[in-house]
C-alpha cells in the first residue's frame, strides 16, 4: 500500500510547544481522519505536510517527494482547505478564479464552476463579506477545481451549518469514488469520522498515540462498567484511565481479552466512541 504522506521523526519545537518526533504515513486511496485535543498540535502538523511550516528535523514526503526539490509539483497535487482566510480580502470569486486558475496546470473552470453553483456562493461579492462558512465553502471549491489527488483540511467542517456538514461529507464521499484520491483532514466533530473516515491519527500533546483503521480502534477500545469492588491493583492494570463514582466504576480498556476473562458477566463492556477514547486519554496514556 503506497503512502501519499511520510513524516519520519518529525520535530518542530515552539516555546512551551513541541510537536516530537512524529512518525505519520497516510494511505492512498482512503479518508484518515485527525483528531486531538484543542492544542495538541493538528495544524501544526498539517502546515508541515504544506510546508508552511519547516520542521526541526526530520522528513516530509508528500507522494515521496521532497518539498525542497519538488514543491511546486507537490503543490499541484494538493487540495488544501483551512479556516484562516486565504484570500485577499477586497477581492471576488471572479478575480480568485482568475488569478488562482492559471497557477495550477490541471485547473478546471467547469468543476470550479459546478461547486461554486452546488455551494450556492456569489461570484461578484468581495469575500470579507463572506460569512465562515461561506469562506469555507470557497476554499473547498478552490481545492477541488485542480483535480487534486490529496486533499488536506484543517477543521473543514468548522463553522459550518448541519446541514452543508453533511453535503460536504456526501461530497467527499462521491470524491473517493475515484480509488486514487486520499482526504486526510482535522477535526472536532468525531461523528463526522463515523460517517466517512477508513483511518484515524490521533494526536495528543504532539504525539502521535495511533494511526489505525476505523475497524481497529473499534476492536481495540472499550468501555468497560462494573462494580468499584472490583478493582485492585491486579485488575486496573487492564484499564488506561479508571473513573470511580458512587455507583461504581466506568473505565477504558485496550485490553477486552483480558477484561472479559477475568470479570466475565461481572462488567458490562461497550463500544468506546473516539469521543471516549480522548476523554479517557486526556492527560496521557497510563495504565492505572
Ligand atoms: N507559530 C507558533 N509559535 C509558537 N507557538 C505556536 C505556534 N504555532 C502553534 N503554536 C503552539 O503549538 C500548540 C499546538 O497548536 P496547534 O495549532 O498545532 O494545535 P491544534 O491541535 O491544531 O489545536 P486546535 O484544535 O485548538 O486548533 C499550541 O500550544 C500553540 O500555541
Amino acid at each position: 500500500m503506497e503512502n501519499v504522506v511520510e513524516l519520519k521523526n518529525v520535530t518542530k519545537k515552539f516555546k512551551g510547544f513541541s510537536v516530537e518526533n512524529i512518525n505519520l504515513d497516510v494511505k492512498q486511496g482512503f479518508v484518515t481522519g485527525f483528531i486531538g485535543a484543542n492544542g495538541a498540535g493538528k495544524s501544526t502538523t498539517i502546515k508541515m505536510m504544506m510546508n508552511l511550516l519547516r520542521p526541526d528535523a526530520g522528513e516530509v514526503k508528500l507522494f515521496g517527494l521532497d518539498y525542497r526539490t519538488h514543491e511546486k509539483e507537490i503543490k499541484e497535487r494538493i487540495g488544501f482547505v483551512y479556516d484562516g482566510n486565504v484570500f485577499f480580502e477586497g477581492l471576488n470569486l471572479k478575480d480568485i478564479k482568475r488569478i488562482v486558475g492559471p497557477a495550477y496546470k490541471r485547473w478546471d473552470n467547469q468543476v470550479f464552476d459546478h461547486y461554486i453553483d452546488q455551494f450556492e456562493l456569489p461570484l461578484n461579492k468581495a469575500i470579507k463579506t463572506f460569512s465562515k462558512g461561506m469562506q469555507m465553502k470557497a476554499s473547498l471549491a478552490l481545492a477541488l477545481s485542480h483535480h487534486a489527488e490529496l486533499i488536506i483540511m484543517d477543521e473543514p467542517t468548522a463553522g459550518l451549518d448541519p446541514i452543508f456538514r453533511r453535503e460536504l461529507l456526501a461530497l467527499l464521499q462521491e470524491l473517493m469514488v475515484d480509488e486514487n484520491r486520499t482526504i486526510f483532514f482535522s477535526t472536532h466533530i468525531t461523528t463526522d469520522l463515523d460517517r466517512i473516515a477508513d483511518y484515524i491519527t490521533f494526536i495528543q500533546s504532539g504525539k502521535i498515540i495511533f494511526n489505525r483503521s476505523v475497524h481497529d480502534v473499534a476492536e481495540n477500545y472499550a468501555l468497560v462498567k462494573g462494580g468499584t469492588d472490583l478493582l485492585d491493583r491486579d485488575t486496573e492494570k487492564f484499564f488506561i484511565q479508571v473513573h470511580r463514582a458512587p455507583t461504581g466504576f466506568e473505565a477504558l480498556t485496550d485490553n477486552i481479552k483480558d477484561v472479559q476473562n477475568t470479570f466475565g458477566d461481572a462488567v458490562v463492556i461497550e463500544k468506546a466512541s473516539l469521543e471516549d477514547i480522548m476523554y479517557y486519554m486526556k492527560g496521557g496514556v497510563h495504565h492505572v
